[in-house]
């Protein structure tokens, strides 16, 4: 059976308790959306207070640290999120590999420690807009798609891949709907390489000002399996549009 299209918000370094209250409009939405599912990646803060609050979402983590405890002040570890009520994590979002140096092999770790506690997780990779316009964008993606990403028996249907050019992200600019295609073609290929048929089963999402305006068209590009959302997912009625593009229907 093909996989339900995946609509994940991120809310990164956003939101309090306040927050919350769009966090349950989404649920409501969403539980109404059965042909799409759909989950937030609050800050740490809010993942147990939202995972109280919903029913229909999943919740998940931005990060997680390598190591299940120890002393590491000011980190979070994946066996955490599991215990606070997340069911997932994104590991390797661009803002980590350039803000916290997080190379290939960190974010491989990452995963693994993630798999290890039980999470699903979300591997991002995408490249910067100069290797773009160096035409390295594939061969960038595909190196860290090979250093990132988590082998093993039945791994693969615990591994979503989101692919998130760094010069889209929170810019409003957006690829060609035929350069989002050729990359995730060339990723799916690459999945493929490392998994075997069960590559084909797993899903990629596509990132980067994502919004209602332009989400049916980028989920209408070859290979993308749905999205991963940050400026608007924060509030229930943008994301609830992206949904709605994924084939959901929200009405009541
Ligand atoms: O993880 C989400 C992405 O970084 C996209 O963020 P954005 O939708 O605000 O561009």
């Amino acid at each position: 059976m093909a996989n339900r299209p995946y609509i994940v918000g991120n809310w990164k370094m956003n939101g309090t308790r306040a927050l919350l209250a769009e966090a349950r409009a989404i649920d409501r939405g969403a539980a109404r959306a059965a042909g799409v599912r759909v989950a937030i990646a609050p800050p740490f803060t809010l993942i147990n207070p939202m995972a109280d609050a919903v029913q229909e979402i999943g919740v998940g983590g931005q990060d997680c640290h390598v190591q299940p405890s120890g002393a590491y002040t000011g980190d979070i570890s994946a066996p955490m999120l599991k215990d606070a009520g997340a069911s997932f994590t994104i590991v390797g979002h661009s803002e980590r590999r350039a803000m916290h140096g997080e190379s290939d092999a960190v974010v491989l770790a990452k995963a693994g420690a993630a798999l290890a506690a039980g999470l699903d997780v979300i591997i991002c990779v995408g490249e910067t807009e100069a290797e773009r316009d160096a035409g390295q964008a594939e061969s960038v993606v595909c190196a860290q798609l090979q250093g990132s990403l988590p082998t093993g028996e039945d791994v693969a249907a615990k591994v979503t891949v989101a692919y998130e050019p760094v010069w889209a992200i929170g810019t409003g600019r957006v690829p060609s709907v035929d350069d989002v295609s050729a990359m995730h073609r060339a990723i799916r290929d690459r999945l493929v390489a490392i998994y075997g048929e069960d590559g084909a089963g797993v899903q990629i999402l596509y990132g980067g000002s994502v919004n209602a305006g332009n989400a049916a068209e980028l989920l209408s590009a070859d290979e993308v399996g749905g999205a991963l959302v940050g400026g608007a997912s924060l509030t229930a009625e943008s994301f609830l549009a992206i949904v709605v593009a994924a084939g959901g229907s929200v009405s009541e």
